[in-house]
């Protein structure tokens, strides 16, 4: 239950109100037993009236204040089962608001190797599924045993009337049965739903896959077999959801038996109570139906445990990844990119990604404070072994004097973007060391590294919304005239001012109505609305055409002189004015000229 002490403690936030929620359900419950088995002593009492005058015996019966009682319990049970519905789902939807933020809040701060490793179905699972069901976790989780408790109690205590040593009896026998129920549930469900959740998960993923790709799979031909596959996960999906469906209407039909053996077992002995005259015909009438009442809130607990399994899992799943990335104090590039993971068409896997992120060395003290002007940057002997094995790079060396700009070109694969994931502290060495400014990349504390740091990588990233806005993300504080001179830098600006909205013309999903070579200008935009002290680049002209390159180029050489810079390229012609060039080849580094 561990994983759930997180969540258990954002509900003490909200103690009051979910006191009152659990007493507004009790109260409906309570109305509905008291409904029942004042009714039942009711009819009892009055056909044994009617027949007692019917045969000549002076009898009289208080009609007004059971009367009185049935009404209040059946006005009781409906306003409060409203007032508990309003009530409680306004709880849960403010519970709802939080979590979401906090989930949020922590995939954001996800170190980018962790959150390249996590494919966009699972975050999608992570940010509705796995919040829905803990946003359940009080309402069909944790009360539901708690009223299911008192009502026993409440059942117990109406039997106590007739003859106490029953209410125990019955208190004790109920007790055993709805907590066995919960327990089952909460047991067979742990299992049954990590697997629902997996399948959910891959369907999900599949499915997005399929409608992402699906130009490719049409253009290759494959659309059919890969649909096979979507449908195969939905099938898994579907055969494991009704496995769960069944276990709880299995659990539900013996716990409903397990009540009603309870209620004629009490019925005979309240009918023998009664032969004795140690109870009245009402009292034993109104026993059993006080039991019956207990249907409704003792039906709910094979859901419960289930919630409570399900509340679980997805604890578990919302905290695996998310804890590394919170507690490395890792965080984005403020305003780029920040998926190193990606070869620029987002289709590059990123099997290495979880072993290889920066950590912080325990007890070390993180650097907090950000770079000076024009930082030095020093690899040192630096060896890498990525995916499958591969040497990457072998004892590296590079250093970088203030305020120069490196130029390192190489061949496709030779390891370029890893230097530059390396130095932005999203890829960790596996020995050697990288010290910017003085300091080991690891002792950096990267919230307070990344505000000094631009770091341009092969993908363009682009979100959904406007020029304005994915400019914004660069600098949430830049005016009007400092995007268009962003804009004009990257010679993007007479397209925006010739779109109907100017700056404020939606680019699309993930910048889908641009051009490559316009989403790219749009990424390099971002550069130039900030003041880093140290760039990295990475392929920066790639997909720009010769002449818009050029400009770009000369515009970008000017704004790197001022800064300590590394830029990536396949060759001479992809980078800009450098102050030195390099040669990537076999792991390390040489002098080009
Ligand atoms: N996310 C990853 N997971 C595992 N291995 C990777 C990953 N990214 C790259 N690699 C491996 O590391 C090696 C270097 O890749 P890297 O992306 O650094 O090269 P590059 O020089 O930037 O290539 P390109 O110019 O094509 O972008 C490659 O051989 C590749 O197999």
């Amino acid at each position: 239950m561990d994983e759930l002490k997180p969540y258990l403690r954002m509900l003490k936030h909200y103690r009051g109100r979910l006191i009152l929620g659990a007493v507004l359900m009790f109260v409906t419950s309570a109305s509905g037993i008291g409904l029942l088995a004042l009714s039942g002593w009711f009819i009892t009492a009055t056909a044994i009236t009617g027949a007692l005058i019917a045969a000549g015996v002076a009898a009289t019966l208080e009609i007004y204040i059971p009367g009185g009682g049935i009404r209040t319990f059946a006005v009781s049970r409906t306003v409060a089962r409203y007032f508990e519905r309003i009530f409680n789902h306004d709880t849960v939807l403010q519970l709802l608001r939080d979590l979401r933020g906090r989930v949020f809040t922590q995939l954001s701060r996800l170190n980018p190797a962790e959150m390249a490793r996590l494919r966009s179905g699972e975050l999608l699972n992570r940010l509705t599924t796995d919040i829905d069901r803990l946003d359940g976790l009080y309402l069909r989780g944790l009360s539901p045993p708690v009223v299911a408790l008192l009502a026993i109690l409440l059942v117990g205590a109406l039997l106590a009337i007739g003859a106490p040593w029953l209410g125990g009896l019955v208190i004790v026998v109920l007790t055993t049965m709805a907590g066995g129920a919960l327990w089952m549930a909460w047991h067979t469900g742990q299992q049954l739903t990590r697997d629902l959740a997996a399948s959910s998960a891959a369907l999900r993923a599949s499915a997005m896959d399929h409608v992402t790709g699906l130009s490719e799979l049409t253009a290759f031909g494959s659309l059919e077999h890969h649909r096979q596959a979507v449908m195969q996960a939905d099938d898994q999906a579907r055969r494991r959801d009704e496995r769960i469906a069944k276990r709880m209407a299995y659990g539900e039909s013996i716990l409903n038996s397990g009540i009603h053996l309870t209620a004629v077992l009490v019925l005979l002995i309240a009918l023998h109570l009664f032969q004795t005259g140690q109870t009245s015909g009402p009292v034993a009438v109104m026993m059993p139906l006080a039991v019956l009442a207990l249907l409704e809130p003792l039906g709910v607990l094979p859901a419960a445990g289930l919630q409570l399994a399900r509340a679980r899992a997805s604890a578990q799943r919302l905290s695996n990844g998310v804890s590394n990335g919170v507690s490395n104090g890792t965080g984005t590039i403020d305003g780029l990119s920040t998926n190193n993971g990606s070869n620029g068409t987002g289709t590059k896997q990123t099997s290495d990604a979880s072993s290889k992120t920066t950590v912080q060395p325990a007890g070390a003290h993180p650097r907090t404070e950000g770079l000076s002007h024009a930082p030095p940057v020093s690899i040192n002997a630096v060896s890498l072994v990525r995916g499958a094995g591969a040497r990457v790079l072998d004892n590296l060396h590079l250093d970088v004097s203030p305020a120069e700009t490196i130029g390192i070109i190489g061949v496709s694969g030779c390891g370029k973007s890893s230097i530059a994931a390396m130095i932005a502290g999203q890829l960790k060495v596996d020995s050697g060391t990288v010290e910017i400014d003085g300091t080991s990349i690891e002792t950096f504390d990267l919230d307070a590294l990344y505000p000094d740091i631009a770091y341009l990588t092969q993908q363009t990233d682009l979100f959904s919304g406007s020029f304005a806005g994915n400019l914004r993300i660069a600098n949430q504080h830049a005016d009007e005239s400092m995007m268009w001179a962003a804009l004009q830098s990257v010679q993007l600006d007479e397209f925006v001012a010739s779109t109907d909205q100017g700056l404020h013309t939606w680019v699309g999903e993930s910048g889908m109505e641009l051009s490559a070579g316009q989403a790219r200008r749009l990424a390099l935009a971002r550069l130039f609305m900030r003041n880093p002290q140290l760039v990295i680049l990475d392929e920066p002209l790639t997909g720009l055409d010769e002449q818009t390159a050029e400009a770009v180029s000369a515009r970008l050489s000017d704004w790197l002189s001022a800064r300590s810079a590394i830029v990536l390229g396949h060759g001479p012609e992809s980078l800009p004015r450098v102050d030195r060039r390099l040669l990537l080849r076999a792991g390390a580094l040489s002098e080009e000229n």
